[in-house]
């Protein structure tokens, strides 16, 4: 008896196939096999993956961790033991928020052991990124942070015709730029101090699908998924794993700015779906537990992020197919009702006068 009868004997299967016509017969064992193939693959990425993220004791790095995303980060983080430092601009609200940080981790009996740390400066700029990367490793006798989250950045959204250029040059400054200059200082120092770290991009979910609005923004957090592809090959020479969140809509100060401009159509395309931060970082670490690439915080996220994948690895061979199966199939009736929504809309958007 071979192995596939010996395991199809447990199965319905056995007590069928002898009634089935042998097509039937075909499809009844591929369905058994890809079903099989899933719980075996989510089993043993749980058994294997349970270790690949384990914060305890390391040294973790948030910028724009004074508020929103970056902040539930911290929490979360500093409650699994982790020596945690943020990294915005506002110094009165890095206070504040290292603060709830600390009080994350004062359960802990290895509370007075961690260390907590926040660091002003501007991301936009490469030598203050650089110096805030220094301030924080000063704190732990000059070596670089082991987990870096690049997670500083802002949207501002709007009609593209309507949209200073100032705005698209600020988002890829600070979306992009912000991010690179703290992961190129970061990787550096890693590399030549034999840290075997993380570097985590925070990017969004509207790179991997581009709607209106979002002219500025989209392009400024795409550049981090090519960042991010060509890192993951690349700091393999030094051990260091690289990593991008596509987070959807989060119930933070950072959104409820960007609504303020945001167009209707916008907001019409997008819905008004939205995470809590907490609820986005629990998304994050359990796909840094699992070792994935490219994580997402929710189910069509999830999909978004599989029907466009190209080389980078699937999270899940089978589920990703599905995805990607389900995607394919719904895109286009989505497309075709938001580019309607668009139209319609026309009249409300009045074109400035030209020049004169
Ligand atoms: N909220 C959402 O719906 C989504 C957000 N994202 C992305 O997730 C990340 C976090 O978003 P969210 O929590 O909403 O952001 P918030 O706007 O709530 O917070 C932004 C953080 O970045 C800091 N920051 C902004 N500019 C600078 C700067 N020039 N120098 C240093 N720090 C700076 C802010 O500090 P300070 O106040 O001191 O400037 C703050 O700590 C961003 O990259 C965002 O693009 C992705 C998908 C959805
Ligand atoms: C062409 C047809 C389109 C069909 C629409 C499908 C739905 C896509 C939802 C995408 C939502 C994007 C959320 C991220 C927003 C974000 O990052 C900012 N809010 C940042 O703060």
């Amino acid at each position: 008896m071979s192995l596939i009868d010996y395991i199809l004997q447990f199965t319905p299967y056995s007590k069928l196939s002898g009634n089935l016509h042998p097509i039937a017969s075909v499809i009844v064992t591929l369905l058994i096999a890809i079903v099989s193939y899933i719980m075996v693959n989510s089993f043993m990425s749980k058994i294997l993956g349970r270790n690949q993220f384990n914060p305890q004791g390391k040294h973790v790095y948030i910028t724009g961790g004074s508020r929103g995303l970056g902040k539930a980060i911290g929490k979360m983080l500093a409650a699994k033991g982790a020596h945690i430092t943020i990294c915005a601009l506002n110094e009165k609200a890095l206070d504040i928020a290292l603060e709830e940080i600390k009080g994350a981790a004062r359960h802990r009996n290895d509370y007075s052991q961690l260390i907590f740390n926040s660091v002003s400066a501007d991301l936009t700029k490469n030598e203050e990124s650089i110096r805030a990367l220094d301030e924080a490793s000063a704190k732990h006798n000059g070596r670089v942070p082991d987990i870096i989250f690049c997670n500083a950045g802002s949207c501002i959204p709007k009609v593209f015709i309507e949209q200073p250029i100032e705005d698209f040059e600020y988002m890829m400054q600070l979306n992009y730029f912000g991010a690179l200059y703290t992961a190129h200082k970061a990787a550096k120092l890693m590399a030549q101090q034999g840290v075997k770290g993380k570097i985590i991009f925070v990017s969004s979910l509207a790179a991997l699908v581009g709607i209106m609005g979002y002219s500025a923004y989209t392009p400024s957090k795409l550049a981090l998924r090519g960042l991010t592809e060509c890192l993951r090959q690349e700091l393999i020479l030094y051990d260091i794993g690289v990593h991008c969140f596509f987070p959807g809509n989060m119930d933070t100060d950072g959104l409820s700015e960007e609504n303020k401009t945001k167009p209707q159509l916008t907001k019409k395309i997008e819905g008004d779906d939205k995470q809590t931060p907490e609820q986005a970082a629990k998304s994050l670490y359990k796909g840094l537990c699992k070792g994935n690439v490219f994580i997402t915080s929710d189910l069509l996220g999830d999909a978004i992020r599989a029907s466009t994948l190209g080389f980078v690895e699937a999270n899940n061979g089978i589920l990703d197919s599905f995805l990607c199966l389900m995607i394919w199939i719904v895109s286009k009736p989505a497309r075709l009702i938001a580019d309607k929504f668009v139209r319609d809309g026309k009249s409300e958007y009045s074109v400035i006068p030209a020049d004169n």
